[in-house]
């Protein structure tokens, strides 16, 4: 082809490209116009909301309450600057039956029987309708939809079409824009032998991959939402109906994490009243819930979702600890329950303040009454053969109390009229109670026992031996008594503690009654508008802080609760429906089939759906390839998900310093020259995978090289990811536990462009650096 040609293709191509980008700015400007009236709007009703308050009869108040509500929603989705407002558009076959949906859109995912025609020997497509989707959805004045939220049903063949089963979809587009401005499209025809329409004019197709830019982009410290480019069987997740239990595993990549947070997005657009009880995602640390936290409120969604790390599920705890993993698999394990059932008892019989009471002594009628520590014991005894939960015995414990000494009194025989004897009984129990010394006695033989007090009661190894008795071994005992000892609370410990909260129940107490608040009548509203001192997000937060229970529960890398996490979160959704996100061969927990069986009993019979999603949208092939050879020996004949993109750059392999035996100080320096390479490679984050005992060691490391370097441990580096990563020693995360290897898989599949292996002092790296593990 002449020189000249070629160019004039090429500048064809290019205006048909900005005629295309032309026909979305022209609808883009349409939509912002019509938000911009609806803001007007919402100013309007807010200001005349404001004026009816100063009124204030009831039924101005109620007004005014649900006109500020309405009011609010508008304001703060439309204030939010969004990216790609609107970003998908698809052209569709008019719809079989005729029938528009509320949202205007055609109902059929069948084409009308003339939809296509043939003519001249081509086949022509007559267009029924273009449908625009975006972040929420936008009627126009005549309700026509200039916006189809992405969550509606009309949405879905956006997502669902592929040219397999199109449906009526004849193009899809993916939009891409910045505030105001359309910046480019990007075309799949879904029924290539329909290009041109029945008028006559060709349909234009530009360019491939909207996804492929998607996943090349560069990594930043959070994750972006998928909302553009969320493929079909991602869709299918999304879209499930939550009855009951939902259940996706897919390898790492897969959009597990991804698929997780749409779902909560797509359940609140889908049911908002149902889910005001709100929806819990349970996350496998703080760092991915850091990481995550920003793509709900890209999808417009902020209040009643509670993303939570596992090890913060139960208030006023933080757990910042890990646990060895001999010590973590006794306190994950469902033996513990045994042993705690019995410390929530035992603890009753430490000494509060110092001393144990021995005898109870009290003076009523006029008598010296006494219970002596056998009696004692007994009384005790016969109260905790009970099953409640130890605090709420308190009140039966008095009771006996009262009765034994109510029958040493020799007053019992005294009246035979019942009514009389009544009364005499009560006046004893007035006289005994407000005796000082009896309560004293009560606060220090029944105290109120405290999650807290319990676990620290289980750190003497003495104590915790006799209540773990036949149970956990003499080592199992040491180990756990030990790790107790340290101050702060290991991520096991909150399971603990959730337990025996459950153990010890709260005393009800006389609550001191809220202030009336209207706005507070108007339950799970979130979006309120930030008019009051409380912002939305400590309203969400006081709102979150106050549940208990929730409508729905999303479980994040499943694979990982153990046994008595299970526990602590199935007592979250005793009613719910279950989201239940992971990947068997990811897991860190060594003894599946027990958290299996914890797991089913949390979720109790209700029946499941399965799902499963087999693509890898993260690892370009190379990394995917090289972690394949992890996971064979992990879980022989398990298989990896297939990447979808290849980058041409093939692992790199260094191995530090060998030979030299203790492998510390040239480890460091061949890590921190690692990283500064990685950093020179991609623009975006760069991660430092170690084991968990090297975590302190390495982010000294990597402290002089900026905030694009984070270094984490194995267990850190769950569901997170990097444009490039580099594993320190493979050998040492694959030895840290029984479930190593697996630990190891999910290192290797943190990155989106580049990975490099560093072998340490115990990796036995061969010529080219490759270290054992990871050999073909
Ligand atoms: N349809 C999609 N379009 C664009 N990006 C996607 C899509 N699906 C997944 N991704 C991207 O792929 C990466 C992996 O997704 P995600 O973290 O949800 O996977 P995962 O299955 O939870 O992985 P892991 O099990 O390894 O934690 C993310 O960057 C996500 O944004």
């Amino acid at each position: 082809m002449a020189a000249q040609e070629a160019d004039s293709v090429v500048e064809g191509a290019e205006s048909v490209r900005d005629r295309e980008i032309g026909v979305e700015q022209h609808h883009l400007d349409q939509v912002y116009r019509r938000l911009e009236e609806k803001i007007h709007e919402a100013e309007f009703l807010m200001h005349d909301a404001a004026q009816r308050g100063q009124v204030g009869t009831p039924g101005a108040l109620a007004e005014r309450d649900a006109q500020v509500f309405r009011a609010g929603i508008h304001l703060n989705r439309l204030n939010n600057e969004y990216e790609d407002f609107l970003f998908g558009r698809v052209d569709l076959l008019y719809g079989k039956d005729g029938k528009r949906g509320p949202d205007g859109a055609y109902t059929s995912v069948e084409p009308a029987d003339d939809a296509v025609r043939t003519e001249d020997g081509r086949q022509r497509a007559e267009i029924g309708e273009t449908l625009h989707i975006g972040r929420i959805g936008v009627l126009d004045t005549d309700y026509a939809p200039l916006v189809i939220d992405w969550r509606a049903p009309a949405a879905a063949p956006f997502y669902r079409a592929t040219p397999v089963d199109p449906g009526r979809v004849v193009r899809r587009r993916v939009i891409r824009s910045k505030g105001r401005r359309v910046l480019g499209v990007e075309d799949d025809l879904m029924r290539p032998e329909l290009t041109a329409t029945l008028d006559g004019t060709e349909l234009a197709v530009i360019g491939d991959g909207a996804l492929m830019a998607a996943l090349g982009r560069s990594r930043g410290h959070t994750m972006r939402d998928i909302v553009s480019s969320i493929q079909a069987e991602q869709d299918q997740v999304i879209r499930a109906p939550a009855a009951s239990v939902t259940y996706v595993e897919g390898g790492p990549g897969t959009g597990k994490t991804a698929v997780a947070l749409h779902r909560a997005a797509y359940l609140l657009y889908q049911d908002r009243r149902r889910y005001a009880g709100g929806i819990l995602i349970v996350s496998p640390t703080p760092l991915l819930v850091a990481y995550t936290e920003g793509v709900l409120p890209s999808l417009g969604e902020e209040g009643q979702v509670a993303i939570r790390a596992v090890g913060h599920l139960v208030d006023g705890a933080e757990a910042t600890a890990y646990d060895e993993p001999a010590v973590a698999r006794v306190k994950g394990s469902s033996r513990m329950l045994k042993v705690l059932r019995k410390a929530a008892r035992g603890a009753l019989e430490l000494p509060v303040g110092g001393t144990a009471p021995e005898r109870l002594r009290v003076v009523a009628f006029g008598r010296r009454l006494e219970l002596e520590a056998e009696e004692l014991r007994r009384i005790r005894h016969t109260v905790l053969s009970g099953t409640a939960p130890v605090n709420l015995l308190r009140p039966r414990a008095r009771r006996l109390l009262l009765d034994a000494l109510y029958a040493k009194s020799g007053a019992a025989g005294r009246h035979s009229d019942p009514e009389l004897a009544a009364e005499l009984r009560a006046s004893f129990d007035d006289d005994v109670t407000s005796e000082d010394a009896f309560t004293a006695f009560l606060d220090a033989w029944w105290p109120e026992l405290t999650p807290r007090g319990v676990l620290a009661a289980m750190a003497d190894e003495k104590r915790l031996g006799r209540w773990a008795r036949r149970v956990l071994n003499p080592g199992e005992v040491r180990r756990v008594a030990r790790a107790l000892r340290r101050t702060e609370l290991s991520v096991h410990d909150v399971a603990l503690l959730d337990e025996l909260a459950t153990l010890l129940g709260t005393p009800a107490r006389p609550r001191r009654k809220r202030e009336l608040d209207p706005l507070d009548q108007l339950t799970g509203l979130e979006e309120l508008m930030p008019v009051r001192e409380e912002s939305q997000r400590e309203r969400a937060e006081r709102l979150a802080q106050e549940r208990t229970e929730y409508a729905h529960v999303i479980v994040d890398e499943a694979q990982d609760l153990t046994p008595m996490q299970w526990r602590m979160v199935g007592r979250r959704g005793r009613h719910a429906t279950w989201t239940v996100v992971g990947d068997p061969a990811q897991s860190s927990w060594s003894v599946p089939d027990e958290a299996a069986e914890a797991r089913d009993e949390a979720l109790g019979s209700r029946p499941r759906r399965r799902f499963e999603l087999t693509v890898n949208y993260r690892n370009p092939a190379e990394i995917a390839e090289l972690a394949s050879r992890v996971l064979a020996l992990a879980m022989p004949g398990s298989v990896a998900p297939r990447a979808v993109r290849s980058t041409g750059l093939e692992p790199r392999f260094v191995a530090a310093g060998a030979g030299e035996a203790a492998g510390g100080g040239d480890l460091a320096g061949t890590v921190r020259a690692e990283a500064r390479r990685l950093l020179d490679q991609v623009d975006g984050t760069v991660g430092v995978v170690v084991a968990m005992d090297r975590r302190a060691e390495a982010a000294g490391w990597v402290t002089e090289l900026g905030d694009r370097v984070v270094a984490l441990g194995s267990l850190e580096a769950k569901g997170l990811e990097y444009d490039a990563t580099l594993v320190v020693s493979p050998a040492e995360i694959a030895d840290e536990s029984p479930a190593g290897l697996r630990v190891l898989y999910v290192a290797l599949t943190r990155a989106t462009r580049q990975l490099t292996v560093v072998s340490g002092p115990r990796d036995e790296p061969d010529a080219l650096g490759v270290p054992d593990l990871l050999r073909d």
